[in-house]
């Protein structure tokens, strides 16, 4: 871009060339320069500076104008932190000459560059900018290299043109790479014509930004487009409390609030108007009073079709009751043990149903039934249950299935049998689908899906389009676990219609082993939790202590774990919120510096205000199924490589997730953060053999049943509860009431209310013993 003085007459600058890059991330594009000063109207009289900030591609022997504000680093003193940039282009002959020969554009020597300013003079960029066909006329410039000249001045063109122009929004160059790397050359008429758009499109782009530049723009408070993202935002924005829909006055209400309306301009109708209007092109979807976002809709939609189409087709059986007893009393006598009258109920039944869900508490014997109902099965089929008696995993006809990577490997550890994820079952192509779909549909006979309670309806909608006609399918969960991450409640939804045959375990058998940790989740779910539950026992204790002297408290448990030879990665801290002087944040840092402190042996890496050295416990944020990585997940760090020791040339960090090794870039650091403490949403799903959990009053509204029940069933073999025990019964007191807005007991209802279900907790045969008939 031509510099145009004029324009930026009151902003400070400092106009200079590139000497040398102190520092550079090229994945984001962060970089630190020494730069040579030619002209600044700044108060800065050095021939020097350190710049630093988001560019493209500085490039040596180019002249840039920063425009930006000075910076005292503590260490490397003055440095200019750079809002916006670009390049110089010098007006006379030699200049322009110097930047054509750079080696911004590869290829075009010297000898080249003075031929196109020969021929097309002082406003050659501008010319060839606005028609690359003038290259033509240039003698002996070869079209490959004319390609080139002209993209390589589109593009540094163009992403400074829009920096400049974003930054008069404030939009700082970071957010600026981002939104050209979207909308390239129309990041511009994105933004004049509909500002919302950004807020859907670019990640961390916040509404109320958009929102400031659509009124510079000129955009009126009523205007449909401001009230239609308004709409859809608020609708995304439920989503992270779980709900599928919003009543449309709830809806209204809030965008309402979002839209701040000091003049009242903006009214209830007006929003209602424009939400039909959103409703008749498809952009939301409106029905019986409700407001859905379309993909949940037809998620609820769809899922509610496929239980239907599954649960019309029945399964062909024809063993009879005496010939199920004694398979099931063989397999007793194979296990050494006697199914409690529960769970031979729980077998007999999953074997007969097309599709039915078993539900308990720990230790009531779920994987012990799971166990049970795949070798009846095989007993009855006169199959095997070893994969290796099969030819290709496509003909094992068992499938197990859970939604996290660890939950599948505890079904896997503990049935003895291939589990695999839901996402890796169902083949996630690494953007937006499944390869298993209705049109290829999994293979198998039984499909067992563990943890159902943390299936969100997106992702239960998917699996059960992929299920065929066929197939019998057992759910297996637990009622009491904190819902879903994601939108719905589809196992309490399924439990609380009543439409699906379900058969519940209420026996505890690990209670019988001595397990304190079992006792205190029965008496939280049954609601008889009392001060008294709390006293110490072999595998539990409680540590009373307030909210300051947390740290020191849990920091003196890893120091006596250690002095035992405990292994300190067997101890996890799981802790329900980020912010607190007792929370997770802070509870990391502590424990980085006790467990994997600073060392000249060992690299690390900083972000923000994060360091990671190897031998880190990291915890992975978000689903890569492409990488084969999960959110919660735990891993190490096993490796940091610079840039200059890879392939890649970029600063790579590897963490190693049981045996897989994942590598990560600057960009993807965000996914990961310390596991050290982790919250007890992201450890749904895992189990850790020592469990620490810090319980304080100040946490407050998070200190709920479904939470504190949660937390303490992921401890294996000891619990240790720090903290206030009257903050722990207030909690385990507390129902959450925060209702989830979900329709599919409604759409269930619809769908299967003339399909007859045997509903089997209450049948006679419970006194039916297999002895009887062996
Ligand atoms: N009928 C039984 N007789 C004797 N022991 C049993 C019986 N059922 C289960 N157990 C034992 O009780 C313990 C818990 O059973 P299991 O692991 O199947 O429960 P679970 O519901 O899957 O527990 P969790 O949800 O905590 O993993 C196991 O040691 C198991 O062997």
């Amino acid at each position: 871009m031509i510099l145009d003085e004029q324009s930026n007459t009151e902003q400070g600058f400092i106009k200079g060339e590139l000497l040398y890059m102190i520092f550079q991330n090229k994945s984001e594009h962060f970089s630190i320069a020494k730069i040579k000063v030619h002209d600044t109207n700044e108060n800065y009289k050095d021939k020097e500076i350190v710049v630093k900030g988001y560019f493209a591609n500085l490039q040596d022997a180019t002249v840039y104008c920063f425009y930006g504000d000075f910076e005292k680093h503590a260490k490397f003193g003055m440095q200019y932190q750079v809002k916006s940039y670009e390049t110089y282009i010098p007006d006379t002959k030699d200049g322009l000459i110097a930047y054509l020969s750079s080696d911004l554009f590869f290829g075009i020597g010297e000898k080249t560059a003075t031929k196109v300013v020969d021929v097309l003079g002082d406003s050659a960029i501008s010319k060839i900018l606005s028609n690359d066909e003038v290259l033509n006329d240039i003698p002996g410039l070869k079209k490959e290299k004319a390609e080139l000249l002209s993209k390589t001045l589109q593009e540094n063109q163009g992403f400074e043109h829009i920096v400049v122009y974003l930054s008069n929004y404030g939009i700082g160059l970071k957010m600026a790479q981002k939104i050209y790397q979207e909308y390239k050359d129309e990041a511009i008429d994105v933004l004049q014509n509909d500002p919302y758009q950004y807020v859907f499109d670019i990640e961390g782009f916040g509404f109320r930004t958009a929102d400031q530049i659509a009124q510079q723009n000129g955009l009126s408070l009523t205007h449909p487009n401001r009230i239609g993202a308004g709409c859809i935002y608020v609708l995304q924005k439920n989503i992270q409390d779980g709900h599928v829909y919003l009543p449309i006055d709830n809806c209204i209400k809030q965008v309402l609030d979002l839209l701040l309306n000091p003049e009242q301009s903006l009214t209830a109708d007006m929003v209602s108007n424009r939400l039909e209007d959103l409703n008749k092109d498809k952009t939301v979807i409106m029905k019986d009073g409700n407001v859905y976002l379309p993909s949940l809709y037809y998620a609820e939609d769809g899922f509610a079709s496929n239980i239907k189409r599954l649960m019309i087709k029945p399964i062909e059986q024809d063993t009879s009751m005496a010939e199920l007893m004694k398979i099931i009393g063989d397999i007793e006598e194979s296990e050494v043990l006697s199914y409690g009258k529960e769970q031979f109920n729980a077998i007999n039944h999953s074997l007969k149903s097309k599709l039915m869900i078993v539900t308990g508490g720990p230790g009531t014997g779920k994987t012990t039934v799971i166990k049970g109902i795949l070798k009846a099965y095989a007993a009855i089929h006169n199959i095997s249950t070893d994969p290796t008696d099969y030819d290709s995993e496509s003909d094992y006809p068992f499938i197990l299935t859970a939604p996290t990577g660890r939950a599948s490997k505890r079904l896997t550890e503990s049935t003895g049998l291939p589990a695999v994820t839901i996402h890796r079952l169902l083949g996630w192509d690494g953007r937006d689908g499944f390869e298993k779909n209705e049109n290829e549909q999994l293979s198998g006979k039984f499909l067992i899906i563990d943890e159902f309670s943390m299936v969100d309806i997106w992702l239960a909608n998917s699996l059960f389009k992929a299920i065929p006609d066929d197939m019998q399918v057992l759910l297996v969960g637990d009622e009491d676990q904190l819902p879903s991450v994601g939108p719905g409640q589809v196992l309490a939804d399924l439990l609380g219609s009543e439409l699906i045959p379900i058969v519940s375990l209420n026996e505890v058998y690990r209670q019988k082993e001595g397990s304190k940790i079992i006792q205190l989740a029965h008496l939280i779910k049954h609601d008889t939790c009392t001060e008294d539950s709390l006293i110490n026992d072999k595998d539990f204790s409680f540590i009373p202590c307030t909210e300051h002297q947390m740290i020191d408290v849990i920091t003196k448990v890893f120091h006596k774990a250690r002095d035992k030879g405990v292994e300190l990665r067997d101890i996890q801290v799981l802790a329900p919120m980020y912010r607190s002087q007792a929370g997770i944040t802070i509870i990391n840092q502590q424990l980085q510096t006790l467990v994997n402190p600073k060392s000249s042996t060992k690299r690390e890496v900083k972000t923000n205000d994060v360091v990671y050295r190897t031998g880190d416990k990291v915890l992975q944020l978000v689903n890569k199924p492409e990488n084969g990585v999960f959110n919660g997940d735990i891993g190490e760090v096993v490796a940091i490589f610079e840039e200059d020791e890879n392939v890649d040339h970029v600063e790579q960090l590897v963490i190693d997730f049981e045996g897989k090794e994942v590598v990560y870039e600057r960009k993807d650091y965000v996914n990961i953060m310390h596991a050290y403490c982790i919250s007890i949403h992201k450890s749904q799903g895992s189990e850790f053999p020592i469990v620490i959990m810090p319980v304080v009053s100040s946490y407050n509204r998070m200190l709920r049943k479904n939470l504190l029940y949660t937390a303490i069933t992921r401890s294996k073999k000891s619990l240790i509860i720090c903290g206030q025990q009257n903050a722990f019964i207030r909690g385990v007191s507390t129902l959450d009431t925060n209702r989830r807005y979900t329709t599919l007991p409604e759409q269930l209802n619809d769908r299967l209310q003339d399909i007859p279900i045997d509903m089997y907790e209450d049948e006679d045969e419970k006194e039916i013993s297999p002895y009887d008939f062996m």
